[in-house]
């Protein structure tokens, strides 16, 4: 649906290059919620304006609905665009007109004839639940109120693409919750791709089925978000998988631990799945017939599954737990040592 190819973007600022973009490309298929995160200067927007030609590469292609866009007619290029909507952090609402004349506007920039437009713009104002608020003014709605109407403006041309550029970003938690669910609505009931940029990781949990993490214009892990979330490799990600998973053990109980007198040894141990954790932890214990406190654990919803993070204290001979150790290895789930 989106393709970026060898993706180079520079900028030219006072005589200065600067190369917001080096060489990236990335995939996006029909019905993906894919999620783009980093911190602020990664590239992320820049990338995303790609889509609807806001921004060209200066080297690399992009295609959108197999349509090259540096390649294209210009009437082609604004069909293209057609099928594409945006939304923004700050919503840009105009504040001099009512909320039906927001959601309305594309459409009567595209000449539509008004009883199509009144029956489109009362169809969207319902689906994002703000049918009575057809005649305030932006000023007269909370934040959440102004991205819904952000949300039905961009619907009311029947886009086959949404493109989200930091959406939730200006939003408080539960408000961005029940925007992202809207997201998921729209994806699920339309059909319509979405692709969002973010650097909050509670967006790509929340609704995202593939993530890419970009870093100083490069993406640096891309897949699908269970893959990278379960096992990020690079520092970044780390960072960002551990301001939603936390798996960092608590003071108290590192304490607790280093006051144990019994041999021990500390293995965190990855699972997916709800059940997965219970039957291997108790064969675990009967196997090798030792102890075992778990320390802290972490569970964590993601793409309909659990990803669940335990630290466990083993107590027993060394040798005995280093068969402990390769059992589970030999089992493909993760463990690794947690020193203590
Ligand atoms: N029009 C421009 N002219 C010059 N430099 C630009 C321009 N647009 C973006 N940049 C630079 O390109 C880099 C990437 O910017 P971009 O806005 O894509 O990052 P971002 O990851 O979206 O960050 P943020 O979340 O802060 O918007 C930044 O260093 C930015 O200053």
């Amino acid at each position: 649906m989106i393709e970026f190819h060898n993706i180079v973007k520079e900028f030219h600022h006072k005589g200065k290059k600067m190369t917001a973009l080096h060489n990236v490309s990335l995939k996006i298929d029909k019905g993906d919620i894919y999620g783009v995160i980093g911190y602020s200067g990664a590239g992320k927007s820049t990338l995303l304006r790609m889509v609807n030609a806001l921004e060209t590469p200066t080297t690399g292609k992009v295609i959108v609905g197999g349509k090259e866009l540096g390649t294209i007619s210009n009437q082609e290029l604004s069909q293209v665009k057609k099928n594409i909507s945006m939304i923004f952090q700050h919503f840009n609402l105009l504040e001099s007109k009512t909320v039906f004349d927001n959601v309305a506007l594309p459409l009567v920039l595209n000449k539509v004839d008004k009883a199509t437009i009144h029956k489109r713009v009362k169809e969207l104002l319902e689906f994002v639940g703000l049918a009575d608020k057809e005649n305030s003014y932006p000023s007269q709605l909370s934040g959440g109120q102004k991205q819904r109407i952000g949300i039905a403006r961009a619907l009311v041309t029947n886009p086959e693409i949404l493109l989200c550029d930091e959406a939730t970003s200006a939003l408080d938690p539960k408000t961005t919750v029940s925007i992202l669910k809207l997201l998921k609505r729209i994806n699920q009931e339309f059909n319509i791709t979405i692709l969002i940029v973010t650097h909050e990781m509670e967006v790509i949990r929340e609704i995202c089925n593939k993530v890419a993490v970009m870093e100083k214009g490069n993406v640096i892990e891309a897949g699908d978000v269970l893959a990278v979330f379960g096992n990020p490799q690079r520092e970044t990600t780390k960072e960002f998988v551990k301001t939603v998973i936390h798996d960092e053990i608590p003071s108290s109980v590192v304490q607790e631990l280093q006051a144990e007198k019994r041999n021990r040894r500390v293995y965190q141990l990855k699972f997916f799945g709800k059940t997965a954790s219970e039957p291997l932890l108790t064969k675990l214990t009967k196997e090798f017939d030792v102890d075992m406190n778990i320390v802290f654990a972490n569970v964590t919803e993601l793409q309909g599954t659990t990803l669940g993070i335990f630290t466990v204290a083993f107590f027993g001979e060394d040798s005995v737990l280093d068969h402990l150790y390769h059992y589970v290895t030999e089992r493909n789930i993760s463990i690794k040592e947690v020193i203590v």
